[in-house]
């Protein structure tokens, strides 16, 4: 995630764009790995993506013996080596001061991004005045004023513009899916009849690695990457001192794809390697479809379909979110059914909620429902909830007390999510955070 950066000198309002930001793009008061616990930063989702804001001026200890100017070079200083982007606020009215025009000649020299954001225009009578800080010599400047919300959604706008653009897992881009399973099962006969049947196959592309090739078809103007397909084609017995290697293989497989075609064989569903890989699937937040093939094998008994999913349901239960789909890829029956599922899955994994709905159906899930407590009065109560992104879908809650929640709470919040929503063959991730009196004051 990229990480933008407030710098500036004391008191033209930086704590308050913070806040102002944070706020109104939902702050999640976070601990950003390796970083240093007295910063203020808060992730901000935006309509594009997400990125860091990162208050530096949280950096000083209170009683900072510190001289002004020497607190505000360290500021520059790290914001310089850590962001993508920085913020040098200023204080739009009350003009730019020599500590303003040091800052500036830093902050150019080192060729970095820098929006300059004249705070304090609370009235447009004022926007005169912020012509002064193009003096600064950069070629932005935008006038906001924190305090009374002017310009904060045109600034967040021109953030977004300057951000190195993420990669995007958008509906209209391609799926890549990886095909995984035990040795044997029919991996490349699906990947066959998927791609070699109706000449559909496009191109094979060679990977970023040694040795990987990805197969890319196009069906019904739906791109579909089959990631690491060289390892399937290439029909060689592996031998043992090499099954290390085909191990950690499925795992990279895994965690280039969006979704994941778990494939077993009719006789033998679930084994312990089946729920192996549906575990690392789940928590590398990947789509899946469970597909049981060689269905020619056994499809004589009209009992073992049901007897089969019934198994499958109860021994793979913790992806009892994901489809299943009977296949032969000797006849090729069904297989055509897969690019349906695949995209129906990865659909579900971009699914984005909107705050008033999601708020609405907390309301709803909790009606009836008792909260758990600590066992001498005192429950757990959630403010609101939020959904922070998606691939997968990621939700946070905003309680009174996240040590409250209990995972069975936490599994029937899923559940009743999932009977709300349409979230077939994605994993769901919840956050629970204590509600803080105001965005990130008291980080
Ligand atoms: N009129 C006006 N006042 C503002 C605005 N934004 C902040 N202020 C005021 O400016 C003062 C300083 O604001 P802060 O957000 O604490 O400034 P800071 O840059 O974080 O200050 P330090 O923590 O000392 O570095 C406070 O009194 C704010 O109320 C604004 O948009 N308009
Ligand atoms: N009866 C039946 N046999 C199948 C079916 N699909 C594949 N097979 C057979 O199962 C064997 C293994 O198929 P592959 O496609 O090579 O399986 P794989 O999962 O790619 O195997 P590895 O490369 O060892 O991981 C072959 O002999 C296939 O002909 C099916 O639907 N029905």
């Amino acid at each position: 995630m990229a990480i933008v950066s407030i710098i500036g000198r004391p008191n033209v309002g930086k704590s308050s764009l913070f806040n102002r930001i944070a706020g109104q793009r939902l702050a999640i008061v976070d601990d950003l790995p390796g970083v240093t616990r007295d910063r203020l930063y808060a992730p901000i989702t935006t309509d594009r993506g997400q990125f860091y804001l990162v208050d530096t001026g949280g950096l000083e200890e209170e009683n900072s013996e510190r001289p002004f100017a020497e607190s505000v070079r360290r500021q520059v200083h790290l914001a310089l080596a850590e962001s993508d982007l920085v913020l040098f606020v200023v204080d739009g009215r009350g003009g730019i001061n020599a500590l303003d025009r040091e800052v500036a000649m830093t902050l150019r020299r080192s060729e970095r991004p820098v929006l300059v954001v004249a705070n304090k225009i609370d009235d447009p009578k004022h926007d005169e005045a912020y012509y002064d800080v193009f003096e600064l010599g950069f070629e932005e400047a935008i006038p906001v004023s924190a305090e009374h919300n002017r310009n904060i959604s045109t600034l967040l706008e021109m953030i977004e513009e300057r951000l190195p653009r993420q990669e995007s897992l958008d509906a209209e881009d391609e799926i890549r899916v990886a095909l995984v399973g035990r040795p044997n099962v029919g991996k490349s006969s699906i990947l066959n009849e998927l791609t070699g049947s109706d000449r559909s196959l496009v191109s094979d592309i060679p990977g970023t690695t040694r040795d990987v090739v990805d197969s890319v078809v196009v069906r019904d103007d739906r791109r579909f990457r089959f990631v690491d397909t060289a390892g399937l084609r290439r029909k060689s017995r592996i031998d043992s001192r090499l099954e290390y290697y085909s191990t950690v293989r499925t795992f990279q497989a895994i965690d280039r794809s969006d979704v994941v075609l778990l494939v077993m064989e009719g006789t033998e569903v679930a084994t312990d390697q089946d729920k192996r890989l549906a575990g690392h699937i789940v928590e590398q937040g990947r789509g899946l479809v469970l597909v049981v093939n060689k269905w020619d094998l056994v499809s004589k008994d009209p009992s073992f379909g049901p007897k089969l999913l019934k198994k499958i349901r109860e021994e793979l239960s913790f992806v009892d979110h994901a489809p299943v789909v009977f296949v032969s890829a000797l006849s090729g029956r069904s297989v055509g059914r897969l690019p349906e599922a695949i995209c129906r899955v990865q659909e579900n994994r971009c699914r984005r909620i909107v705050t008033s709905r999601l708020n609405e159906m907390l309301r709803d899930i909790l009606a009836f429902e008792r909260m758990p407590g600590d066992g001498k009065g005192r429950y757990l109560r959630i403010s609101y909830l939020a959904q922070v992104s998606v691939t997968p879908p990621t939700f946070v809650f905003f309680v009174n007390d996240p040590s409250l929640v209990t995972v069975a709470f936490e599994r029937y919040v899923i559940r009743q999510l999932r009977k709300m929503e349409t979230f077939e063959g994605t994993p769901l991730r919840l956050f629970w955070r204590k509600k803080r009196p105001s965005a990130a004051s008291t980080a």
